[in-house]
C-alpha cells in the first residue's frame, strides 16, 4: 500500500490518544500535528513521531504581526519538523519575516529548513462566506490564487489549498511549488464541515502534491480498512 501522498491529522486532545492512532496506522509515513494536540500536550508528541522516523507537518497556522509570527516560526523551526503553516492573511511583511525566521531558527539548532506554507482559504469557507461574511469582492479560485502568489512572491515554499482550486494553483505556480490539500473526501464518505471537497484521485490528479485526509480515516470504524480503500483507489 503505497500512502506516501497522504498526511493524516492528529486530531486528537491527549498524547496518548495520539500515539494509539500512530501505532494503528503503521504504514503512514506523514503526520500532522494541529492546534488540539499542541495546545492539550504541547511539543513531546514531535519526539514520539521522530523516534519512529515519521515525517511532520507542524500545522500551527500562525497569524499575528511580523514580530509575532517571526518568533514563533524561529521556535518552531527548532523542532525538525518538515511543514510548518501561516496563513496568506498575516501579510506580506509577516510572511518574509516568517520565512527567515524559518531558516534561523533551522541553522540555531542544526536541524533541516522545513518548508513555510501559506494558507489561501480554509477549506470550511465556500464562495458566500467569501463574498457576504468576509466582504471579499474576488472571485473565491481567483482570490486563493493571489494568496498562494503573494506567498511565493515572498519566498514561501508552498501553500495549503482545497482540490477545488489547485489545478489553477499548479499551472500558475509552478512544479517547485508545494501544494498540500486538505477538504479531501472519498465519495463514501462524509463532508463535515469541508465545503470544497474533491476525492482523493481528483485531487491527486489535478495536481496535489499532499493530501490531508483525517476523518475519512481516523474516525472510521476501520481506519486502517479506510486507508486501504483510499489508497486502493488512487493507485
Ligand atoms: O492547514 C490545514 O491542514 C487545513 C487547512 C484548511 O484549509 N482546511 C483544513 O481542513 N485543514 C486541516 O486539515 C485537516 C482536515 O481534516 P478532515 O476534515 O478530518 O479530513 C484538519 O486537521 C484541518 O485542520
Amino acid at each position: 500500500m503505497n500512502t506516501d501522498k497522504i498526511i493524516v491529522p492528529l486530531d486528537v486532545s491527549s498524547l496518548e490518544d495520539a500515539i494509539a492512532l500512530i501505532d494503528q496506522l503503521p504504514q503512514v509515513s506523514f503526520w500532522k500535528v494541529g492546534l488540539e494536540l499542541f495546545v492539550s500536550s504541547g511539543p513531546e508528541i514531535l519526539t514520539q513521531l521522530k523516534q519512529r522516523q515519521k515525517l511532520i507537518f507542524l500545522d500551527l497556522k500562525f497569524h499575528d504581526i511580523p514580530n509575532t509570527v517571526a518568533g514563533a516560526c524561529r521556535s518552531a523551526a527548532k523542532y525538525g519538523v518538515d511543514l510548518i503553516t501561516i496563513h496568506a492573511t498575516a501579510g506580506k511583511v509577516a510572511l518574509k519575516a516568517a520565512q527567515n525566521a524559518i531558516i534561523e531558527g533551522a541553522n540555531a539548532a542544526n536541524q533541516p529548513i522545513p518548508n513555510l506554507i501559506a494558507i489561501t482559504l480554509l477549506t470550511s469557507l465556500n464562495y458566500r462566506e467569501l463574498a457576504f461574511d468576509l466582504n471579499i469582492t474576488l472571485k473565491l479560485p481567483e482570490y486563493a490564487l493571489k494568496m498562494a502568489l503573494l506567498a511565493q512572491d515572498c519566498g514561501l515554499a508552498g501553500a495549503v489549498c482545497s482540490p477545488q482550486e489547485v489545478e489553477q494553483l499548479r499551472q500558475t505556480c509552478g512544479d517547485d511549488f508545494l501544494l498540500v490539500c486538505p477538504g479531501v473526501r472519498p465519495s463514501w464518505a462524509e463532508k463535515g464541515d469541508q465545503q470544497r471537497s474533491f476525492t482523493p484521485s481528483q485531487a491527486l490528479k489535478a495536481g496535489a502534491d499532499y493530501l490531508v485526509i483525517g476523518r475519512p480515516i481516523t474516525a472510521s470504524e476501520d481506519p486502517r480498512a479506510a486507508l486501504q480503500r483510499i489508497c486502493q483507489e488512487i493507485s
